[in-house]
């Protein structure tokens, strides 16, 4: 595939480049970096459709703005590709979410022009507001930018910035791109607020904007007539919300037409009096390739793909997802429960509850990008006899911490928590990697921990969770796809607190937690072939730990390995207090535990990022041979296929 002419496009080696070309010529340049966008992910794959959504926006703002100087950070950084390109990295934007190459997301050690990291969202305004207050502090004179979507904006935490940066009233731009879609069709009350304001007139003409910015910016304003003003622009555009957090609200207008942009991101450039502002553009997701367009998800996050077309490339058939398979034994759960509910915090195709919402869609509830209420709603719904499945990310499960522990584990109330992305994920790295889940929940008393080896144990232990009324559980499972193992209809309820042996041996015992159980039977028959009697065992919890098989494997075998998709102070740690607690360290036993080693682990292919973390069948073996004290060197020898 030829790659689109982009003459004027490949005249642009920094944003400084675009700062002397007319109008019409940025916009040769958005539709240029339009196509190059489009070229770009058919060949690497991502997030497409927020990235088409903001090509104008990052033309004029990078145009307008003096850009490191002023800092520019962008919400979520999904919809960054054309930033990249802009700012110095399309020599390397077709390396983008792959092994060594560019993050998909901003990322500080890629760029200057990436001021803050993203990823998880909703963390621009406050970001920014400390990037201004510091300005302030130093003395210095910058502009601060911050683009947040309406899905981001839906979070607490864009709440509690806006709030803050009112009451300080330090000067901060947020731009709010708002195109009316998150993943899925937006949710809650703030989506139809912002359609209300879009809807109460059309784009402000050109005129009557730039008549009451002149007005309104240079001089300053009484309380009172400032106070007037706000409610009477309010109540034309309905900025009030934003007013009423202290912003000063601009809009809405056209993300889209550089003729709009330009003269108002000129305007509060210049503008010299004021605290924040916001201004409301609303833009397209997809904008400008008709297959993101008229896709319900606006090729939010896509494979590589022919551009003619828009045909996604499929993967290979192979067996289901574990988000399939959770899904699939969730409805089986709430065909026989009418108390079964679900919960998603803004991500119902990630996490498969769109298919639970297809069969039961009053009992499904997409809380927008809000997985602090998530938890705490659901909470709610427990004291009440409802038995909620939070389904909810392993990394996005994070930003609720303090509510699992405060709202759901102090009162031993039954949400169950499906923790989809377990382990490491692959193209979106570090931010997104379900690495801690283990540690932070397994040290949470009363908590029902468990990790599907594969897709049958997932099966088995939603339809556990379910049977789980008085206390709440978290089970983990990875992205992707299963081992192809047969699953059933419904899962069985597992008894808790219980492993299982699938080998037996005499000399080294390898106890899996979750999904690295096949690299480990390929490590025992690599093992085996050197003489060395492996029993592999599945722990299927680490909470309660089942002590009698965990004591077992201590007493029986001269080494025993526990393995783990997860960070130190995880399942390995669990079984180490343990068996210290009950004196069984004290008789030599040779114990290793292997987990995700002690630092981020960036993106590439999730078998290359286990092979970095050395949780794959050969580092298995490594650590056998080690705790023996025999030539490591020989494990070396690639494990069998
Ligand atoms: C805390 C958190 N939860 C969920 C996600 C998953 N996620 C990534 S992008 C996105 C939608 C963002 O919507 P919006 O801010 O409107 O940006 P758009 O994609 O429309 O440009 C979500 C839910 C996330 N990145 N962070
Ligand atoms: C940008 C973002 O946070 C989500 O789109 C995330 O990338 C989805 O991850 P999956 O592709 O694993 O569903
Ligand atoms: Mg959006």
């Amino acid at each position: 595939m030829t790659r689109p002419a982009t003459p004027l496009l490949d005249r642009i080696r920094a944003p400084a480049d675009l700062r002397n070309l007319s109008a019409a010529q940025l916009r040769q340049v958005a539709d240029e970096l339009r196509a190059e966008t489009i070229d770009v992910v058919s060949t690497t794959g991502g997030h497409l459709g927020a990235s088409l959504g903001v090509v104008e926006l990052t033309v004029a703002v990078h145009a307008v703005f003096d850009t490191p100087r002023d800092r520019l950070i962008w919400d979520v950084g999904h919809q960054a590709y054309p930033h990249k390109i802009l700012t110095g990295r399309r020599d390397r934007i077709r390396t983008l979410r792959q092994g060594g190459g560019l993050s998909g997301f901003t990322r500080r050690s890629e760029s200057e022009y990436d001021p803050f990291g993203a990823a998880h969202s909703s963390t621009s305004i406050s970001a920014g507001l400390g990037m201004a207050v510091a300005r302030d502090l130093k003395g210095e004179d910058r502009h601060v930018v911050c683009v947040i979507g309406d899905g981001a904006m839906s979070a607490g935490m864009a709440y509690e910035a806006m709030n803050n940066a009112g009451a300080i009233r330090a000067k901060l731009i947020v731009i709010l791109n708002d195109n009316d879609m998150s993943i899925a069709p937006p949710v809650g009350a703030m989506s139809a607020y912002l359609s209300r304001l879009i809807s109460s007139r059309p784009f402000l003409s050109m005129r009557d904007l730039m008549a009451r910015l002149a007005r309104r910016f240079p001089a300053p304003l009484e309380r009172a007539a400032k106070r007037a003003d706000e409610y009477a622009r309010g109540l034309l555009t309905g900025g009030t919300l934003f007013e009423e957090l202290g912003f000063y609200y601009v809009g809405p207008i056209d993300g889209h037409d550089l003729d709009h942009l330009l003269p108002v991101l000129r305007n509060l450039r210049e503008a010299d009096e004021y605290g924040p502002v916001l201004l409301h553009v609303v833009t397209q997701k997809g904008k400008g390739y008709p297959p993101a367009e008229q896709s319900a998800d606006k090729y939010h996050g896509v494979a590589k793909f022919n551009v003619i077309t828009g045909e996604q490339a499929k993967a290979p058939p192979g067996p289901p997802s574990y988000t399939k398979v959770f899904a699939n034994a969730l409805i089986a759960e709430a065909e026989a429960d009418e108390r079964i509910v679900a919960i998603t915090a803004a991500m119902p195709s990630g996490t498969g509850l769109d298919l639970f919402a297809k069969r039961f869609p009053k009992r499904t509830f997409d809380v927008g990008i809000a997985e602090q209420h998530a938890v705490t709603f659901a909470a709610g719904m427990a004291t009440e006899g409802m038995k909620p499945f939070c389904a909810i990310y392993s990394t996005f499960l994070q930003r609720a911490y303090d509510q699992v522990v405060h709202d759901v584990a102090l009162q031993s109330l039954p949400v169950r928590f499906a923790m989809d992305r377990a382990g490491l994920v692959g193209a979106d790295g570090a931010t997104h990697a379900g690495a801690y889940d283990i540690a932070y929940l397994g040290c949470l008393p009363g908590m029902v921990l468990m990790a599907a080896a594969d897709e049958a144990e997932l099966a088995h232990m939603v339809a556990t969770a379910a049977a789980i009324d008085d206390r709440p559980s978290a089970f983990r499972y990875p992205r992707g796809e299963g081992v192809g193992v047969p699953v059933p209809a419904r899962g069985s309820v597992l008894e808790i607190g219980k492993g299982r042996v699938l080998r037996e041996g005499t000399a080294i015992a390898l106890l899996s937690y979750g999904a690295r159980l096949g690299e480990c039977l390929k490590a025992a028959e690599e093992l085996a072939a050197r003489g060395l009697s492996c029993t592999v065992a599945d722990a299927r919890f680490a909470k309660p730990l089942d002590a009698a098989l965990v004591e077992r494997l201590a007493r029986e075998h001269e080494v025993l390995i526990t393995i783990e998709e997860g960070a130190m102070l995880g399942f390995g740690a669990i079984v180490l207090q343990h068996l210290a607690a009950r004196g069984m360290l004290d008789q030599g036993l040779k114990i290793r535990t292997l987990c995700l080693p002690d630092r981020f682990i960036d993106h590439d292919t999730p078998r290359r990022q286990y092979d970095e973390a050395g949780l794959n069948a050969p580092h298995i073996v490594a650590a056998a041979l080690g705790a023996l004290g025999r030539d490591e060197s020989a494990a070396a020898r690639p494990a069998r296929a």
